[in-house]
């Protein structure tokens, strides 16, 4: 389950009963539970969650999708990872953020949740079955988002991405959790394989479940191909699967066309494993928190598909005793970034997130690379001369993080640089340098940049404390 999600803990039914009071039948008498083989007691659990924690009123039809609010607050959390990647770089000011979940269902559960939880958040559902249209319609009205949700109708001839057809409508995001199967058979057929009756009855129509031309890889297949004409419309095009399969069939898609920005999770709640892709034509990285399954063994299957890493530590292992403080090496960080030239480097006030040693980076071009540095006066003569650049470029970019350029050109790489502390089992050695890679095209500029850095920066701390034992 994503970290922040609130149902990490399955809830008390009897606390959630007494605030909404149609769930009290469903409960067993002895165990406060409900019977997840039941679909009325199923959607009696969601409405009661959505009513007590987010004020919602929900109308869910029998004969369609009821969807399981934890599941479905995985994806959004992960969305809000997506869109929040970059916010300290680029928003000067709030600003509105604009989604699409293509095939809502009835509930619009994904709208509906995205804005309860973002106040600033607009969206767009599309749907192309019109009893799920309706209700998703009257869900919306009922709940007084009409001004902040639009639910469009799709069509079977028209492209699945068709809001961005408008060139004038640009998007943050698009979501989707599409129809799995490719036909009834492979329904049946994965159920039989499952042998055990599944823990949750699934109240699905075959409209919501079923997507002749290849399942959700097929589907999703198509939101690639339309993607490459839209390209930057839309920053982050995503889809959730039921599938491992389909992750490695969209990732090969992706790699075939030369679509090198992407990311893949993980959503696991209880039994239930899903996965979603996210892919941009964007030059923004994620970082690899919400680019890559953590923890993943090497021989998993989706191990060679994952994305390369945009977040690298360099550890600084000093052999010198005493140990530099945190803030020496911030300072030494602050002294390299600013004579690196065409670099301009900005310390995050640390009232932020009381949290110090972090910096934003831009570099116009590699001048860091070995034959630009022949050209530079020696690092050492500068430090001793007390020059401390960053300081005053800091002072003249204060108005914050989004003003790190200053010429006209955009940078060639932005970066975020963390000093750590090291976890004295994870590495040896103090302190980690903690890149993390947010704009730009050129990967290797990126790593020939923290690996410059990061020697740099150890250079400096060892020549600037006392050997072992010696005199200073
Ligand atoms: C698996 S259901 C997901 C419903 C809802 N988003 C949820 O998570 O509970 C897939 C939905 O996609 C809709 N759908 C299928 N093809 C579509 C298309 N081309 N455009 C828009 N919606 C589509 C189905 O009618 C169904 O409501």
């Amino acid at each position: 389950m994503h970290p922040r999600n609130p149902y990490r803990n399955p809830p008390d039914f009897v606390t959630l009963a007494i605030s909404y009071p149609l769930l009290f039948p469903y409960l067993n008498e002895k165990t406060k539970t409900i019977d997840f083989k039941d679909g009325s007691a199923q959607r009696r659990l969601t409405e009661a969650i959505m009513f007590r924690d987010f004020g919602v009123k929900l109308e869910i039809p029998e004969d369609r999708l009821c969807p399981p609010v934890p599941n479905r607050m995985n994806y959004v959390l992960w969305i809000q990872d997506i869109v929040y990647a970059h916010r300290d770089v680029l928003e000067t000011r709030p600003r509105r953020i604009r989604g699409i979940d293509v095939g809502t269902g009835a509930t619009a559960i994904y709208p509906i949740l995205a804005c309860k939880m973002e106040g600033t958040w607009d969206m767009v559902g599309t749907e192309i079955d019109d009893m799920s249209f309706t209700y998703a319609q009257r869900n919306v009205a009922s709940n007084d988002l009409r001004n902040r949700i639009d639910i469009r109708n799709a069509s079977k001839e028209g492209r699945i991405l068709f809001p961005l057809e408008k060139p004038n409508e640009k998007y943050d995001f698009c979501m989707c959790n599409p129809p799995f199967y490719a036909s009834a058979a492979e329904v049946e057929d994965l159920a039989r394989e499952k042998e055990l009756p599944p823990n949750a009855v699934c109240t699905g129509s075959d409209i919501e479940m079923i997507y002749p031309d290849g399942g959700e890889a097929g589907f999703v297949g198509r939101m690639v191909e339309e993607s490459e004409t839209f390209q930057t419309r839309c920053k982050w095009y995503t889809s959730m699967f039921g599938k491992m399969s389909s992750v490695t069939r969209i990732v090969e898609m992706l790699r075939q066309r030369s679509i090198p920005n992407y990311a893949i999770t993980e959503f696991v709640q209880g039994q239930t494993r899903r996965w979603a892709v996210a892919w941009s034509y964007t030059d923004a990285h994620l970082p690899d928190s919400a680019a890559r399954i953590p923890n993943l063994p090497p021989n998993h299957v989706l191990a060679p598909f994952m994305p390369p890493r945009n977040t690298l530590s360099q550890p600084l292992s000093l052999t010198k005793e005493p140990r530099p403080r945190f803030e020496r090496v911030c300072t030494i960080v602050s002294e390299v970034l600013g004579l690196i030239d065409g670099v301009t480097a900005l310390e995050r006030p640390e009232s932020e997130k009381g949290e110090k040693g972090v910096f934003f980076v831009e570099a116009k071009a590699n001048k860091w690379s070995r034959s630009a540095r022949r050209k530079k006066t020696r690092l050492k003569d500068v430090v001793d001369e007390g020059n401390s650049t960053l300081g005053s470029k800091a002072s003249e970019t204060s108005e914050g993080a989004s003003n790190l350029s200053s010429g006209s050109a955009a940078p060639a790489l932005t970066c975020s640089l963390r000093v750590r502390p090291a976890e004295a089992e994870v590495v040896e050695g103090h302190y980690l340098l903690e890149f993390q890679w947010m704009f730009g095209r050129d990967r290797g500029l990126f790593e020939s940049f923290a690996s410059h850095v990061g020697r740099k920066v150890g250079v400096q701390l060892e020549a600037n404390t006392r050997p072992l034992g010696g005199v200073a």
